[in-house]
């Protein structure tokens, strides 16, 4: 697989504030890469220095094979760009919108009406193209962020969290989009902070903390790294201080949970918990009114692997 973006020991200083610590990263062509970290961590320096819009103080950046400057031109015709603050025309409609945006790469007006059309088709903005951006909600000005950013076909796209407070059916028709602009051939580099977008939409995860790349992998990867296996929550009649006591003598339990009669219980295996739990609850005769067990998702990757929370 071919790198379309190589970072190399990438160091980014703001005074004495080291954001960015000998960062360093490949993104492959075709891939949806989900770049996650707590809030500080360094993701928007990246992206912007990546872009050229800030400078570095050290280390290196290819686009496509060719080294980004603020002015190879040619890399930034390839590239689209949505961040998180909606940036458009008040005075424009929305399809004036999408063709100045378009039209400062798509000079010929026949390619670039095609283009403006397929950009309308994707985001879903058909019955809107009339309207002026303060006639849009917060979700469809959001698809217009996007269609503006998208619309010269850009084979690498950048998306800094373009579904912060947008309604659900928008962030359905973004995340489609986003499937659909990856089908078609552009890789993708994504911010969020809702994990079931990363889940759905994402082939690699990069977690990133204080300037530097804590772990990479597919999704079952990352779930792999970590000590987490299993968790199991039963809801007991009445608390049974017995048998509570006798879980934390379990070395294949690695922490236990109680909220009223709710015990959560974390393995530190995938293997056998829920079968070996069933058997001790009956054979000590604890009743209980549910019991359920679950895989670790992204969230526990995550607080295990930065102690944070990814939203706020
Ligand atoms: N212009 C600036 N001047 C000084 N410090 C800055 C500046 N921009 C960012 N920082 C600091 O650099 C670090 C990385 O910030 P950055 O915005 O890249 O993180 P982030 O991961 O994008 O965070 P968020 O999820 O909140 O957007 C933080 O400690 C931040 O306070």
């Amino acid at each position: 697989m071919s790198k379309v973006i190589e970072i190399k020991n990438l160091t980014k200083c703001y005074g004495e504030l080291i954001a960015l610590d000998n960062f360093s990263l490949d993104v492959y062509e075709g891939e949806i890469l989900g770049l996650l970290g707590p809030n500080g961590s360094g993701k928007s320096t990246t992206i912007n220095t990546v872009l050229s819009l800030l400078k570095y103080d050290s280390g290196s950046i290819k686009i496509f094979n060719k080294e980004m400057s603020p002015t190879a031109y040619d890399i930034k015709s390839m590239i689209g760009v949505v961040f998180q603050d909606v940036a458009v025309f008040e005075e424009l409609s929305v399809i004036e919108n999408i063709d100045y945006f378009c039209g400062l790469y798509i000079k010929d007006k026949k390619i670039r009406d095609e283009y403006v059309q397929d950009a309308i088709n994707l985001v879903s903005l058909n019955e809107f193209t009339k309207f002026k951006p303060k006639e849009l909600s917060g979700g469809l000005l959001r698809r217009l962020n996007i269609a503006c950013g998208i619309a010269h076909k850009p084979k690498l796209i950048f998306l800094d969290e373009p579904t912060v407070a947008v309604d659900p059916q928008s962030r359905n028709n973004i995340l489609e989009g986003i499937k659909r602009l990856n089908e078609l051939g552009a890789t993708i580099v994504y911010t969020t902070h809702y994990m079931e977008e990363v889940e759905q939409l994402c082939n690699r995860i990069v977690v990133m903390d204080k300037g530097k790349v804590i772990a990479s992998g597919t999704k079952d990867e990352l779930k792999n790294m970590i000590s987490l296996g299993e968790k199991i929550t039963i809801e007991l009649k009445e608390i049974n201080e017995v048998f509570i006591e006798r879980l934390k003598k379990s070395d294949r339990i690695i922490n236990i949970e109680i909220e009223n009669n709710i015990v959560r219980i974390s393995y530190n295996t995938k293997e056998d918990n829920l079968s070996r739990l069933i058997d001790y609850v009956r054979e000590n005769n604890v009743s209980y009114t549910s019991l359920f067990s679950e895989r670790p998702t992204l969230n526990d990757v995550f607080l295990e692997l930065t102690g944070k929370e990814l939203r706020d």
